[in-house]
């Protein structure tokens, strides 16, 4: 797929601006701080309704504005699409499709599909567990808009029982009221919670072909690269290891996902979480927190026998992100085969960083995207392989 045509209104540093695309690749060049990446931060916006850069809406909207527009003309297959997120303060964004009546914003998910590597992605692999189970969530999402649903009903149900425990533990002993309603909380979490840790295990299986691939095409390092799901809802998983949210000091927050939790089935992983909550009611109540569920699981990254994490060199840690990334796009690729309907990969900042060598090879993997999106401050640092057109940014101005 492409987009041919993005129209920001009062989105970051952009009052108004209007970027022509085309299909293969696009470079935008312009010096720091020139709001290149403002400009695909808004395309990757309207795939996932979230930044790469920040956790809240609030930093999008341009300075002293209240509302912010992302317009886009989408092509995906022979289908051609308008479609337009409304991003506004302290409401619940609005989206409109070939504009026609407003929908919910999550109505408009999975319609743009992009993959976007920024020099921030480094946190998948050094940063805390919470980047790469949003790695993971983001991507299923992408593939089945549903899970947005069921990730919602988990982090609910979370919350009430997280409050229930907390006044549990504030009030002293635990009545027989609290605890069946802990009882049933615990019901309603397991369940929502089993879908996204299933939905997780699908997904990595889907991509860590993949991202071994990648790694190896990136990478000399005789090295390979691997991803293994860690839950807290297996039965040894430790919690003292996990005092604290995020969990991970260093090493390892939960054992590694054993055959038994990789094959599972929906029932399956639901009477393990459950079986996990009843172990831990007593830590938990004492603590007044649940210290099980996907949101305190982690995925494991190793190259040869050592965890990425802690162990890797800086250029090794850049390839490995590069390289989930560039699975990403492989999986959403295989998703919808159809041609013209593969995803639009987005390269913010990616070349300065990476010898000629790399370069060489990333130009190799990406050629053939039907679109290629590519920020840099210096066009010399953009391999001619790649080819494309240029587009020259200056504040607040996109030039053909
Ligand atoms: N909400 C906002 N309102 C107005 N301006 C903003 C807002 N958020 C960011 N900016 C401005 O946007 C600019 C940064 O743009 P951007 O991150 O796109 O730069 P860039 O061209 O990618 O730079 P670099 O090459 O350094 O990565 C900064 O000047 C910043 O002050």
């Amino acid at each position: 797929m492409y987009i041919s045509h993005v129209s920001l209104t009062d989105f970051r540093s952009y009052a108004q601006a209007d970027v022509e695309l085309g299909p293969g690749t696009n470079v935008l060049v312009g010096s720091n701080g020139v709001g290149k990446t403002n400009i695909i931060e808004a395309i990757g916006y309207l795939a996932t309704l979230s930044s790469h850069r920040v956790t809240n809406d609030g930093p999008l909207l341009r300075f002293n504005t209240e509302r912010a527009l992302v317009r886009a003309r989408v092509h995906r297959a022979k289908q051609v699409t308008t479609l337009e997120v409304e991003i506004t303060a302290g409401k619940a964004n609005r989206a409109r499709i070939n504009r026609a009546n407003p929908v919910r914003a999550r109505d408009v998910l999975g319609i743009v599909r992009t993959v976007l590597f920024a020099p921030e992605d480094l946190a998948l692999i050094k940063g805390d567990p919470s980047n790469r189970r949003r790695f993971l969530d983001e991507l299923l999402v992408t593939l089945r808009p549903g899970q947005a649903a069921t990730r919602g009903d988990y982090e609910r149900v979370l919350k009430q029982r997280n409050a229930l425990l907390k006044s549990a533990r504030t009030g002293g002993k635990l009545s027989t009221a609290h605890e069946s309603t802990l009882d049933v909380w615990d019901t309603h979490l397991a369940r929502a919670g089993a879908r996204v840790v299933r939905g997780r295990l699908d997904v990595l299986k889907m991509l860590s072909p993949y991202m071994a691939g990648a790694y190896a095409s990136l990478a000399d390092a005789n090295k390979v690269a691997r991803a293994h799901y860690q839950s807290t809802i297996v039965a040894d998983f430790d919690e003292d290891d996990t005092a604290a949210d995020p969990p991970l000091t260093d090493g390892e927050s939960a054992p590694v996902a054993p055959a038994v939790l990789l094959d599972a089935s929906l029932e399956e992983l639901e009477e393990m979480f459950l079986a996990a909550l009843l172990e831990k009611r007593a830590k938990e109540l004492e603590r007044g927190i649940t210290l099980v569920g996907p949101h305190r699981d982690d995925v494991l990254l190793t190259l040869g026998s050592a965890p990425a994490k802690g162990y890797a060199s800086h250029g090794e840690t850049w390839s490995l992100a590069l390289a989930l990334r560039l699975a990403a796009y492989k999986v959403l690729g295989e998703d919808d085969p159809r041609p013209g309907a593969g995803p639009i990969l987005i390269l913010d900042d990616v070349f300065a960083e990476l010898d000629a060598t790399r370069r060489t090879r990333l130009a190799s993997i990406v050629a053939g995207a039907d679109q290629v999106i590519v920020t840099a401050a210096v066009a010399g640092d953009v391999p001619q392989e790649l080819g494309g057109t240029f587009l020259r940014v200056s504040p607040g101005v996109v030039h053909s």
